[in-house]
């Protein structure tokens, strides 16, 4: 008997440039072999240099998304990205539960270019009604601070802060990512019982476009392969680090990550 194909979900935000949001999402599936599936919240008119334009669908839109998948689809790993307001986080936070699938959670509230993508009264909705919901979590450190309301400065901090958005909010786990510090890149996962820290050299490029919404993604195609957990993240990072040395210098601004480093590159393991 030949195994199911696994499918993946993302409900996320739509970037014309193709670095980030949906789109960032669907290659990474599609380059870790899960079958890919989208549902849009808002369109982005966005380039590598930022965010010109933003159209928000009707929640309704993205009500009867979620219920065409659900009527008709597997559905073995899911993950969020932009939502940008309480009206959108509702609709998702109704529809999750009904999924039965693992959910990771990339609380998009910035751009790398600094713009804004989360109003800022859902950040308190996403935190008391969303995290609760999520297998994973997985801020950077700006992002992390914001949902515990405390300072992150060492790597001390980071673990403080994941065993805090676990314990304290109810996230099934945290991934609190390091790409924002200096030194190594350092990112903590913490499961509830358990802490992990994955590391890689830092890369020295501009090209970060898209790298929170493509890691989780990768680790949402490989839990929808029924990897677990800790080693969906550590193969994830593998990913992510060889997208990011080999990043593109397309557009004037922060270029993409490449998808295809890690096939071009045979998988080198550079992180420990
Ligand atoms: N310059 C870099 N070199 C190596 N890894 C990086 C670099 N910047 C980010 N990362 C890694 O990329 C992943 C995404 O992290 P981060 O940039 O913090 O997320 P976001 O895109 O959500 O801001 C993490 O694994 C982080 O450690
Ligand atoms: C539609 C959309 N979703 C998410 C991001 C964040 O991605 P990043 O912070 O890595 O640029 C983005 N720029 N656009």
């Amino acid at each position: 008997m030949s195994r199911p194909i696994p499918c993946a979900l993302t409900i996320a935000g739509s970037d014309s440039s193709g670095g980030a949001g949906i789109q960032a999402d669907l290659k990474t599936f599609q380059e870790l072999k899960s079958y890919g599936m989208s549902v849009i919240t808002s369109v982005t008119a966005q380039n590598t240099t930022g965010v010109q334009g933003v159209h928000h669908l009707p929640p309704v839109m993205i009500k009867q998304q979620l219920e065409a998948i659900q009527a008709d689809m597997p559905l073995h790993a899911l993950k969020t990205g932009m939502i940008a307001d309480i009206r959108m986080m509702k609709v998702v936070a109704e529809a999750i539960p009904y999924f039965q699938a693992p959910y990771v959670m990339d609380p998009v509230m910035v751009a790398t270019s600094g713009d804004v993508l989360m109003e800022s009264e859902a950040r308190f909705y996403l935190r008391e009604h969303l995290i609760p919901l999520t297998n994973l979590v997985t801020p950077n450190i700006p992002e992390a601070e914001m949902i515990t309301e405390k300072n992150i400065e060492s790597a001390a901090d980071m673990e403080a802060s994941a065993e805090h958005i676990v314990h304290g909010f109810g996230a099934g786990a945290a991934l609190v990512k390091g790409g924002h510090r200096m030194g190594e890149a350092l990112d903590v996962l913490y499961d509830g019982k358990k802490m992990y820290r994955f590391t890689s050299d830092r890369i020295t490029t501009k090209n970060t476009h898209g790298t929170g919404c493509t890691y989780s993604a990768a680790i949402t195609a490989y839990l929808s392969q029924g990897v677990p957990l800790e080693e969906a993240v550590r193969r994830a990072k593998v990913y992510i680090t060889a997208g990011i040395r080999h990043g593109f210098s397309i557009g004037k601004g922060n270029g993409p990550t490449n998808h295809w480093a890690i096939r071009e590159e045979g998988a080198r393991d550079e992180c420990h």
